[in-house]
């Protein structure tokens, strides 16, 4: 996953900060040094690196935070506030023409993904109730044009070429014209790649940008290449003059030194990232979120320091080898379904998982106490034999739980169905996951879930 050496990086400095109620300048020190180290090991430039550690410290050891009543959260939320702001701070969204359409240059070196990235954003701007048109101006990569309809054949969107022969200033032009004639409201233009950037290929641009005079002229860079692309976004910046970076592969293991250094060095905002090679991977960049998962925050370490209290690690390693063994049973169940409820309400549990915050309180997400207390019912009116062998569990036997249980024989049911789904979940998984390559995730892992 991107990010994950930065991130552990990161909580590791702070969480020592976490707890305390009484943090020193001596400790704020100490903690800066440790996230200087992992922002240069991600790949950050070093100017982006010693002016964010400077600003933290000088804001952190300030003495709002250090008089507060929690300052070690207070420190990291310095962090987290200047990680989003380093990252342009709000969200950067597409400019759209008063008069449509409004068009869009896709620019960017060979393999950075730009030909599919243009195809992701058609489908965006689709899902968004836009018209958009594709313009295959790629006319030197041989392929490119017939990519281009592909993707244009599977999101829905038309795409306008005139083969490989015709200047891209022409075809640039002629496409902007014909959206006009049918109606579409984005033009998504896209643009020869080199391998190297070259004063042909920028003139070329250039040329293509004085036709079409572009509302928005975004460039496509890859993710992994770290700093590369940020130098690559300076050089387009100062030659063409962009309106926005797409960062495309973040969902490999890019250490994240480009999508922190992009916005500070080039004063380009990143607008979008790529987040896998599917179409409906492209995502709009928020700056926020992207620091809160930086720093795990949403409150992951929360959530896992009260995991930890709550549950058994001994018990947990059984449950495992159980689940391994295809010997898990009912009263393994039950056993999880507790230590899961130990940890608080769920639905408060749910509150702290990134991304799940603005989710709370959705009706279909909550989480039926009732129903939790009903199942326990359920499980505690077997025998013991029953809750080893669920396979004896018959009609009369079903019929008979329903009654102890005060519940009904669908609710049972239910259950055993549910219990049965699990397993053979479980099997799939531990034959999916044997002779595979572990990844090691932290040391902390929920009970119910096979490693
Ligand atoms: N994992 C991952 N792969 C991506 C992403 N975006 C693009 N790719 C892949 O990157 C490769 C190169 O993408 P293309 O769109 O063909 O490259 P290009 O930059 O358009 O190349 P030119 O048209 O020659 O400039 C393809 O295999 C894409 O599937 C992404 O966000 N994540």
């Amino acid at each position: 996953m991107a990010f994950e050496g930065l991130s552990e990086r990161l909580q590791a400095a702070l969480q020592k900060l976490r707890g305390k109620g009484k943090v020193t300048e001596a400790d704020v020190k100490a903690a800066m040094r440790e996230v200087r180290l992992a922002l240069l090991e991600a790949d950050v430039n070093f100017k982006v690196v010693k002016e964010f550690v400077d600003r933290v410290r000088e804001r952190a050891v300030g003495q709002e935070v250090l008089k507060s009543l929690t300052p070690g959260q207070q420190v990291i939320k310095v962090v987290n506030e200047e990680l989003t702001r380093l990252m342009g701070g709000e969200q950067s969204k597409l400019t759209f023409a008063q008069r449509p359409p409004t068009v869009i240059m896709m620019v960017g070196l060979q393999g950075a993904g730009k030909t599919t990235t243009t195809g992701k954003l058609a489908r965006l701007l689709k899902k968004q109730n836009r018209k958009p048109m594709l313009v295959a101006g790629d006319v030197y990569r041989p392929a490119a044009i017939r990519q281009l309809q592909v993707l244009g054949e599977q999101v829905g969107v038309p795409v306008f070429s005139m083969g490989d022969k015709e200047s891209p200033v022409r075809i640039a032009a002629e496409g902007v014209a014909r959206a006009k004639e049918e109606g579409c409201d984005v033009v998504l233009i896209d643009t020869a790649g080199r391998l190297h950037i070259d004063e042909a290929m920028m003139e070329e641009l250039r040329k293509i940008r004085e036709e079409v005079q572009p509302h928005e002229i975004l460039l496509v860079v890859d993710a992994m290449t770290g700093q590369d692309a940020v130098n690559v976004a300076e050089n387009f910046h100062r030659e063409l003059g962009l309106t926005g970076v797409v960062l495309t592969k973040l969902d490999g293991d890019t250490r994240g030194g480009a999508a922190l250094s992009v916005k500070a060095v080039t004063d380009c905002p990143i607008k979008f990232v790529g987040m896998g090679e599917k179409l409906d991977s492209l995502e709009p960049f928020h700056p926020e979120r992207m620091a809160s998962r930086i720093l795990g925050m949403g409150d992951v370490l929360t959530l896992i320091e009260k995991a930890q209290a709550a549950v058994d690690q001994e018990r947990a390693k059984e449950l495992e080898r159980k689940m391994r063994t295809q010997q898990f049973t009912f009263d393994d169940f039950l056993d999880q379904l507790q230590q899961v409820r130990k940890m608080g309400p769920l639905d408060e549990l749910l509150g702290m998982i990134p991304g799940m915050g603005q989710l709370k309180g959705m009706k279909n997400l909550q989480i039926d106490e009732k129903q939790l207390a009903r199942v326990e019912a359920i499980i505690r009116s077997m025998t013991p034999e029953e809750k080893q062998r669920p396979e004896i569990l018959n009609a009369s036997r079903r019929r008979r739980i329903a009654l102890g249980s005060g519940t009904s024989v669908q609710d049972v049911n239910r259950l055993i169905k549910q219990f049965e789904d699990m397993k053979k979940m479980m099997k799939q998984f531990t034959a999916m996951t044997k002779g595979g390559k572990k990844k090691k995730r932290g040391g902390f892992r929920f009970p119910f879930m096979p490693q």
